[in-house]
Order: C-alpha cells, then structure tokens, then sequence
C-alpha cells in the first residue's frame, strides 16, 4: 500500500478523478487518509488530498508526494465520503466539494517565482530586472520591460527558471509575552544597582517584583505607561526576556458572559423534547421538524437536547442564519456550555475561523454554533444537529457546491446515526410537507412561554393613505402609534423590506432610469459618496446633476434606502431616537454588536433596519413592531415571493411583546388583500400552508416537482440562444413526458458584466438518470467552455432564480 491516490486542486471537469503517487520512504507509515500534500502535476506543484491508498497501479513509472502538509488528516473519512456523495448530488466537482469542507487557510495558494540559474552575464533588460536578486517573484514579469519571449528564450537556454511554489497560509496567532529572567529578590538588587534616572526602567522593575508571572507584552506597555525602548533596554541587560506565544484569537468576550442552567420546560416544550431524547438515548437517526410560534421556546429546546448529547460524551451542530448569528445568540450557547462552544460565522477573520476550527478539530469543543458551512465541522461523534430558522434561504449555497445544509444535516445525521433537528416559525413548504407525510416528525409549539397572545397585527393599505392626501412613507396610524409608544418609554422595531427595492435613480420629467452599462440592472445611489453603484460589477460613476436623456435637471433618486427612511422618521417624529441598521451601518467589524447593545441599553427609541433586523432579536422593551413596505418582495420573479413574504412578516410580527408587555405591529401595504400578507397577519400557517400548496400544485413548482436550473451565458447573445436551445432539446429528447422544460428564457438578470445570461428549467417527478444526463449535455460543450469562454452552470435545487 506505498501509492497514494490523490485528488489534486484543478477545479476542471477533465481532472476529476484520482491521481496515483509514489509514497516515498520517509511518510510511508505516517501519510494518512484526509491529508494534504504536496505533488508534481505537469510542470506544476499543487497541493492534493490523499483519498485512498493502493498497492497497484496501471502507470508504469510514478511519481512521487513531495510533501505532507498536515500532522493529523484535516478531513475525516466521513468527510471524504461526504464530500463524493456531495459532488454527485449537487454535479460539481470532488475537489471544489472537499475544498468547501475546509476553512479558507487551509486552501493552498500558488506561487511562481523566477530563479537565476547563471553566473553569465544575460541581456541588459534581464540584469535590470533581477537587479542583482537571485529570486524574483513572478508577477513583477508584468510590471516590467522584459518581454515574455526572452523570458521563455532564458528558460530555453538554461539561464533562469521558473519554480512553482505551493504555500498554505496558516496563519497562527502569536504574541509578544515578557517575564523576569530574574528572581524577585534578585530583581530587587538589581533595582539598587540602576541608576536613579532610569526611572522607567525602576518602574517596570518594581511591576515584576510585584507580579512575576509572563505578562503579554501590550498589555504591560498599556499598564504601566511604558515604551517598547524600555522593555528592550531590560531584555539586554537579561534582566527581562522576550519570547512569542501561540494564542487562539477569540473574537468574543466571554467573561462577560453569564452562566445560565436549564429551564424548566412548559408542557409543549416538554412534549416537543421527548421523542428528540428518545433518539438520543438509542443512538437513532430521524428528522424532527419543530413548528413553534415566534417566542415559544424552540432555542431552550436545543440546548436541554444539546446537554444530554454532551452528558453521553457526543457533539451538537447548531446552526443558525447568518444574520441571526449575534453576539445574543452565541451567549446563549456560550452561557450554557461555556468554553465547550466554538463559534463559525462568517464576520470573523480568517485567522480566527481557522482558530475556532482547529478547537473543533482537536476536540477542544464538543458544540459549534455557525452559518451554513459550519455543517462540515470535523467532528467524529456527532449525536444532534440542529437547524434554527430552516426556512432560510442562507441555508442554500448559491456557488459550487450548490448545496442546500439541511440535505447535508440529514446525510451526516444518518452517517452518526443521531437526530436532526429543524427548528421554525414558518417552515420552508417542503419540510412541512415531508412532516405531513409522515417524513419527519412534526412538533408543535402554539403558545409563546410567557402565555401571552401573540401580538396584534393591523393592515394599512397605503393606497387609501394617498388617497386622503399623506404623501409620506408612515401612514397615520403608524405615526401615532410611534408617538404613544415612545411617551411610554417603549421600544420600536422598523422593518423595512428592502430586498428587490433599491434606490435607483429616475428623472421626473422623461423617466429615464440610469442603468449600469455591463448589466441590466439599475444604478444604486449611495448618498455617502454622492455616487451610482452597480452591485453586480461594481461599475461606478457620479450621480449627474442633469438628466443624460432629455437634460432636465429633474433626476432624483427614488425607492425608499433605509438612510431615507430615517430622515423622513426624525423630520415627522423628532423627538424620536433612532438606530439604523443595515449593510453600511454595520460593515465595521463589532459595529453590529455595538448597535444591539445600545437599543438593548435603551439609548434610542427605534430600531431601523432591513431584513437583519428581523429575525432572532428578543428586546423585552419592544412592544411595536413596523412594516413599512411588505409588499416589496412579492413582485420578484420567484415562485417563492409569496412564501418569503409570509415568513419574513411572521418573524418581524415575533419581535414585539415577547416578554411582560403586550405587543402590536403594524404592516403597511399596497396589497392588504394579497393571501400572504392576510395570513401572515394572522398567524395562520396551516391556511397559508394550504393555498400556496395549491398554487405550487396548479403551477408545478416545489414541493410537488423537483427543479433543475441551467444558465448559459456568454459575451454573444445569439450564441447563448443557440446553446441554450440546443441544451433544451437533449434535455426534451432524453426525458420523461411528464418531465417540463422550459426555455430557452432570458435570465431575470438578463446581462451581468457584459455577458448575456440564458436558462432553462427542468420540473421533474422522477428522473432517476437525470445528473447523468446533465452532465453528458455539460460535457458536449466542453470544448466551448475551454476555449470559448462558455459558461454552464447547474442549480440542483435551485433557491435564486435569478
Ligand atoms: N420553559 C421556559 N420557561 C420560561 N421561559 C422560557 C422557557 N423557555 C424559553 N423561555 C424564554 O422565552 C423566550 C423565548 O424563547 P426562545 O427565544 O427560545 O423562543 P424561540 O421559539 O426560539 O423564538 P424565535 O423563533 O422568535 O427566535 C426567551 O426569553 C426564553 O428565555
Ligand atoms: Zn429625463
Ligand atoms: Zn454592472
């Protein structure tokens, strides 16, 4: 068994498969499974996971690992499994898959670099450009005079070379610590012996008599108000030494976070917990779907099933919606199992997400809490994975893998043989549909734990707010209703329902609206910067003062930003205090923490924001919740429009009256009449559930058809038709009549840099060969896709229709 088959990083179709290597002496014995080497490919070296071993091999002559990156394999076999189920499930490619299981720095990097082989003197341009070095990296070849011909013409002669260099970029924390060298007593001759001018030098002196212990080196400078030159004076004289050490970054301040023990349960709580601790206990896999209002205890549910995972020695998966993921949520964790938690969000460094992995991956932890990707935590005991919020539309991964979470949750909760555990309000149609089926098992939660009704939700349609002359974006009841809550010293929450909103720019004489010039999509106008935008590519340019197709000076921009909103709040309401969260108030790292913190400390009255506000956040002091447009998502091209709508109106209704005070919300709307928003107001699921299964039923959409999303895009339009009819018809020619195909239709996003987008869209009941075939019609273009700058991508189970 001295071969060693790899999978090399070549994110390309053409190599996805194993490549067999030499194991030369020295790791003979050592090389294992789920590691990462290094290894010659071409003219190249690459780094490659090693994924089986083998005593034959049909090559003749092999080549060998050149290097071992990894003491301990960073992929489990589970893992290695998991990601060849993953790669045939979602068609995409072995590496890409493992690669997705891994946290950013232990991905390699390449690097080439030049060396002088020859003592000779070369040409004029190459002496200049090596300037005397022997090594040179590579990418300076661009910024220079030397033509790549006389470079390949040196390469040819011998004179220089070009060497590929594989680097990982693990990136461990150090920091600076000093400690005496010294003896207290010793220390204190010493301090006799300096001169009385080296007061400084007195100073830290005295400190370590005092305090003898290492201190980290930044912290003492900041303590006692002292310089680097001091410290460095001392470390001369070997009164004081210097010495760096490896520390684990920890993005969270966990000394302020207090111990908390189990509730007792409120009887449906306790009726939703049985059957989870009964799979505990046998060691059995099954999926468990919790459908508890918003405020009925689900998260205390996760933790008592958590605690008796840990209690028989086993690891939890929690995981949690990005947005959700806040500093409330990890201290809940945190506060039950303590330092037993890692947490994975998608803030943090890639230094400290290496950090929280490594913890994870030396069993340091036995609970992660994270977004989606913390799904592939290397664990090898796992006895629970909770989803939270699996509705979410973060849970799906919109790039290679395209995979959903909850299908991977419920693939490794088979593997260990533990439940699985999906959590929510307002679950996603399919998971209630499997439930109802029979599939998982349903639970259910109807009342809040503080017995409170749910809060009262009031429609107001905005039309009628027009029609009486109110021209602004708060109705009157809503206005009100602020202005009492606020003389009460209670808290506000307004949502505002951004997603397919933006604020374009629109000229009110001729109504022409600025669109970027690479994508078919309109220009964002960012007031910070005065400037238009495009949130596709980027492309930028200044917010004109006149209007580029009629020269009116009447251009303004249009659509409700939050920064907008809170303008028109404090001009209508100023004794109002107002946060506003959303993507620009929020970029700076802890800035999300910092803005909870405040309303939570009640320094303001209102809390503004987009879709990051809705969901997870338990104010006591919230008693109003606002919804300014709920409508602005049910317009988008989505079979899903009506049912995000439903749950996003549903999460925000949660917010208010979750503890001793009752709650009201008020939703706006220029659509009262629409089910979603009807429904949502109250609180009827089971209705909503049935009327959008009817609609998904006449309309062949999910959860009674699977469906397939192919785009194919490319700088030519009349191209990517003809592509894109050709796929058509292989697909019409190779399935079942009752499989559905439509296109080729233009992409809602019909150009995005330039490049036209096409789709096609398979619904399918049952199509047992229907990756097969995707792939083969893939692997038809490839010729295209190498050389032409084709693109085909593939969505198995596609969330964005985009
Ligand atoms: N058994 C219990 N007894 C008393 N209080 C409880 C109990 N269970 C939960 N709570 C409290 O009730 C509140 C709501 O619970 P929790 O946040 O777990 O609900 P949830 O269902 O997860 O809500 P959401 O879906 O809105 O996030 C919390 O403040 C929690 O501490
Ligand atoms: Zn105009
Ligand atoms: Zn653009």
């Amino acid at each position: 068994m001295n071969i060693a088959k790899v999978i090399v990083d070549v994110p390309a179709s053409s190599i996805n498969q194993t490549f067999d290597y030499q194991i030369p002496k020295q790791f003979q014995g050592v090389l294992q499974k789920g590691m990462r080497v290094i290894v010659p490919f071409g003219p190249r070296k690459i780094m490659g996971f090693v994924v089986e071993f083998t005593s034959q091999t049909e090559l003749t002559k092999l080549k060998d690992i050149l290097e071992v990156l990894d003491l301990t394999p960073v992929l489990t076999n589970e893992l290695l499994e998991l990601g060849r189920w993953l790669a045939e499930e979602t068609l995409s490619l072995y590496i890409t898959a493992l690669q997705a299981m891994l946290p950013q720095v232990l991905k390699a990097h390449y690097q080439k670099e030049l060396i002088r082989l020859t003592d000779e003197e070369m040409t004029n341009e190459l002496e200049n450009f090596f300037a005397g070095r022997d090594v040179i990296p590579y990418e300076e070849v661009d910024h220079s005079p030397v033509s790549y011909y006389q470079l390949q013409k040196a390469v040819q002669d011998g004179d220089i070379a070009v060497n590929y260099l594989v680097k990982s970029k693990i990136t461990k924390k150090r920091v600076t610590m000093i400690k005496p060298l010294r003896s207290s007593h010793l220390l204190e001759e010493t301090l006799l012996d300096l001169s009385t001018n080296a007061k400084k030098q007195h100073e830290l002196i005295t400190f370590f008599i005092e305090n003898p212990a290492p201190i980290e080196k930044r912290t003492l400078i900041h303590k006692l108000q002292t310089s680097n030159a001091t410290i460095k004076n001392l470390v001369d004289k070997h009164i004081l030494e210097n010495y760096s050490e490896e520390v684990y970054r920890n993005p969270f301040d966990d000394e302020s976070i207090v111990q908390t023990t189990a509730l007792e349960l409120t009887e449906e709580q306790e009726q939703a917990i049985i059957p989870i601790k009964e799979k505990i206990v046998a060691n059995e896999h099954d999926v468990f779907l919790v459908h508890g209002v918003t405020g009925s205890g689900k998260t205390e549910i996760y933790l008592q099933a958590i605690q008796d995972v840990i209690k028989k020695g086993q690891e939890a998966i929690v995981l949690v919606p990005e947005i959700s993921l806040t500093p409330q949520m990890v201290k809940r964790f945190k506060g039950r199992f303590g330092s037993k938690v890692a947490v994975l969000h998608s803030a943090l460094s890639s230094g400290e997400k290496y950090d929280e992995w490594r913890r994870i991956h030396r069993k340091e932890v036995q609970v992660v809490v994270g977004a989606r990707s913390a799904i592939f935590a290397p664990f090898e005991n796992l006895g629970i994975i909770i989803i939270d919020e699996e509705h979410e539309n973060s849970y799906k991964q919109e790039d290679n893998p395209r995979y959903h979470a909850r299908d991977v949750a419920i693939h490794r909760g088979k593997n260990h043989q533990c439940p699985v555990i999906l959590g929510s309000a307002t679950p996603a149609l399919e998971s209630y549909a499997r439930a109802q089926k029979g599939v998982y098992r349903l639970a259910v939660l109807e009342k809040r734990t503080n017995s409170q009704a749910m809060p009262e939700v009031e429609i107001i349609d905005m039309r009628k707010e027009l029609h009486a002359g109110n021209r602004t974006m708060f109705s009157r009841s809503l206005k009100e209703r602020i202005e009492q809550c606020i003389q009460r010293q209670e808290q506000i929450v307004l949502l505002l329902n951004r997603r397919g909103y933006s604020t374009f720019v629109m000229c009110r004489d001729c109504g022409h609206v600025k669109e970027c010039p690479h994508c078919d999509i309109a220009l964002t106008f960012h007031k910070n910067s005065n400037q238009l935008k495009c949130h596709y590519c980027s492309y930028e340019e200044p917010m004109p003062t006149i209007c580029p197709e009629c020269s009116s000076d009447l251009i303004r921009y249009f659509g409700t930003g939050t920064q907008r909103v809170e303008e028109a709040l404090t001009q209508l309401i100023p004794e109002a205090n107002v946060i506003r969260m959303d993507v620009d108030t929020t970029r700076r790292k802890g800035a999300h923490e910092k803005l909870l913190n405040q309303f939570a400390n009640r320094e303001a009255d209102i809390l503004l924001g987009t879709q990051m506000i809705a969901k997870g956040l338990d104010f006591e002091n919230v008693t109003l919740v606002g919804v300014l447009t709920a409508d602005s998502m049910l317009h988008l091209p989505d079979f899903r429009s009506s049912e995000k709508t439903f749950q996003l109106l549903t999460q925000v209704s949660g917010r208010a009256g979750r503890h001793e005070l009752p709650g009201e919300v008020i939703v706006q709307t220029y659509t009262p009449d629409h089910y979603s928003i009807e429904l949502a107001s109250e609180y009827d699921f089971t209705q909503f559930y049935k009327k959008e299964m009817a609609m998904r039923k006449t309309f062949k959409y999910p959860p009674y058809v699977f469906l397939a999303l192919m785009t194919i895009s490319h700088e030519n339009q009349v191209k990517v038709i003809q592509t894109t009819q050709k796929i058509t018809k292989m697909l019409l020619d190779h399935v079942s009549d009752e499989t559905v195909v439509l296109g080729p239709t233009p992409s809602p996003l019909a150009r995005i840099k330039n490049r036209y987008r096409y789709q096609c869209m398979i619904k399918y009941r049952n199509e047992p060969h229907i990756r097969t075939l995707i792939q083969n019609i893939i692997q038809n273009f490839s010729e295209e896709t190498r050389k032409d700058d084709l693109f085909i991508t593939v969505d198995m189970q596609p969330y964005q229709m985009m």
